[in-house]
């Protein structure tokens, strides 16, 4: 598939969406007849996985039955029979959405997922999220878990080759450190060794070989989240499995369950013998079991939920979104240009940026809002639904309707946002119109990280760890491709699939720009 944003294939669709927002809010009130809404079109011209009871604006879906066929289609899975390109993978996305999410992952798939991730408003659910927050979010813990994330970025620079002549997979480097800096801050134990790349060798292997099992399991999910379950549209195929879907779900399942219980049951051996300051996520939470003063019970699969939540969806979220800040600037040398000379001002070249550094590099801060501009980690968010029935653009909205946010149309709406789909840090600079806007699910023309009760819990840690990972990377090296490749020849394609992700992992030749001698031990 080609670009996204250059070949213009968003473009279409992101007027579309606009149109059809506007045609939706100047149609008169329909109160009583919601169940005979005419859909108002597809995001694709194909027309595929059209209901009687959907509402599309392309920025907002509403499901209240989940009856769609156009999962079948190849067209509607992202495949090119017609218009290839961003339409139909967002068709895609919207019919996995629709059907799958919250049919496998909350009822036969994922208890884990409908503990925490599925059903957070009831009290022991809010709770659990509110000690994520505390526990990874607050001022107070970025502030003393900063020297935690200098080590591993010290880590990485020491390991990352840096001859000029070795064309180098970023994203690799920034997984060991995103991956080690979580478990870390939820475990207190390092989950990547230092040599991981390399080595792989002795007491290394135990903790290799655990990540190892992490990353099989959210690969296992990833693919089989992509297929088609026949028995979700045939009620037979239902019990017969003929595709062996469910059973592979089960499998998933048990082994998703005995990572996360391992991790538990190591937490409850150790909390006997450690003391106060020494305590992570896992022991807090476990405390919290016994709490009887909290007027619900936390059980031992919501904290094993809880650890599974945070490592999958805080881990590639961020290291994706370093990629491709160090990818953009890459294909804009305009962009990096101007951030190493910005770097070079406020830090200088005789020593290496810190997190204190952060607040004073504004092209910095521009440049990742960018980045979560056009490639939110999460597109489309994860469905919401509503508990309470209410009128939207003059249409009754029933409860329990599945709500479906298009983050992704909405940061490219030409209504809203200039030349959406050029990379333009500038736009968020002093004295232009987005100068104010940013991330924190404040302004809802950019939600990368959602907003409201169901917002991500880790935005202050990934805000932290993209910010630092990014200067550092841009600040240390002067960045060439292999094989005297032009910056425009760089494939800036999405792969397909429900995280925004590079469809070529980055691979670039690094050369160090300091004055001052690289780490070595
Ligand atoms: C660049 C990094 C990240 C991005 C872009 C991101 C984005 C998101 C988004 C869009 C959602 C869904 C919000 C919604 O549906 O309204 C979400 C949920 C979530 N995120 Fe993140 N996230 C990132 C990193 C992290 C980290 C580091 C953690 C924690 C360790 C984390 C933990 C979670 C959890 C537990 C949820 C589910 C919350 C719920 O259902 O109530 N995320 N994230």
């Amino acid at each position: 598939m080609e670009c996204c944003y250059s070949s213009g294939a968003w473009h279409p669709f992101s007027q579309v969406a606009h149109k059809q927002t506007q045609e939706l809010a100047s149609r008169p009130s329909r109160s009583s007849h919601h169940r005979s809404l005419a859909p108002l079109g597809q995001v694709s011209s194909s027309g595929h996985g059209k209901t009687g009871e959907d509402i599309w604006t392309g920025d907002v879906t509403m499901v209240r039955a989940t009856t769609h066929c156009g999962s079948f289609h190849p067209c509607c899975r992202g495949g090119d029979s017609q218009d290839s390109g961003r339409q139909f993978l967002r068709a895609s996305q919207k019919q996995l959405f629709t059907n799958y999410f919250p049919r496998r992952y909350s009822s036969s798939l994922c208890p884990l997922l409908e503990d925490v991730t599925f059903q957070c408003d009831t009290p022991a659910r809010l709770h659990l999220k509110k000690i994520l927050h505390i526990q990874l979010n607050t001022a107070k813990q970025l502030k003393n878990t900063a020297s935690l994330r200098a080590v591993e970025i010290a880590h990485m620079l020491r390991m990352i080759p840096q001859d000029g002549k070795t064309a180098v997979s970023v994203r690799n480097y920034v997984d060991v450190v995103v991956t080690n800096i979580l478990s870390f801050m939820i475990l207190k134990k390092r989950f990547m060794a230092v040599g991981a790349l390399h080595a792989g060798q002795g007491d290394e292997l135990a903790e290799l070989e655990q990540v190892r099992q992490f990353r099989l399991l959210m690969e296992g999910i990833a693919k089989f989240s992509l297929e088609n379950d026949y028995g979700d549209f045939i009620p037979i195929f239902k019990l017969i499995d003929i595709q062996g879907i469910r059973s592979r779900m089960w499998s998933i399942r048990e082994q998703m369950d005995a990572f996360a219980s391992k991790i538990v049951f190591e937490h409850l051996e150790q909390r006997k013998s450690c003391s106060l300051h020494e305590k992570d996520m896992v022991h807090v939470l476990l405390d919290q079991m016994e709490d009887d003063t909290l007027g619900f019970k936390i059980t031992n699969q919501m904290v094993s939920s809880a650890v599974w939540n945070a490592f999958s969806a805080g881990t590639d979220t961020a290291v994706h979104a370093v990629e491709w800040a160090i990818s953009e600037c890459m294909h804009n040398p305009n962009v990096m240009s101007k951030a190493q000379a910005e770097l070079d001002a406020v830090v200088g070249k005789s020593r290496r940026v810190e997190e204190s550094d952060i607040p004073n590099l504004k092209y910095l801060h521009a440049i990742c809002k960018e980045v979560f501009r056009l490639h939110p980690a999460s597109p489309i968010l994860f469905p919401h639904w509503n508990k309470n029935a209410c009128m939207l653009f003059g249409y009754d909205i029933p409860a329990g309707t599945s709500v479906i946010v298009n983050v992704g149309a909405i940061a490219r709406d030409p209504g809203i946002w200039e030349d959406p789909l050029v990379f333009k840090p500038e736009r968020f600079l002093e004295g232009m119109p987005h100068a104010n806007t940013d991330v924190q699910g404040h302004h809802f023309e950019l939600l990368p990280f959602g907003t409201g009760r169901r917002q991500c819990p880790g935005i202050g840690l990934s805000l932290a760890m993209v910010h630092i990972l990014t200067a550092t990377l841009l600040q240390g090296f002067d960045w060439s491709l292999p094989k005297d490749l032009r910056p425009e020849d760089l494939n800036m394609a999405e792969a397909e699939g429900i995280l925004s992700v590079r469809a070529e992992p980055l691979r670039a030749i690094l050369k160090p720009r300091l004055s001052i001698p690289p780490i070595v031990n």
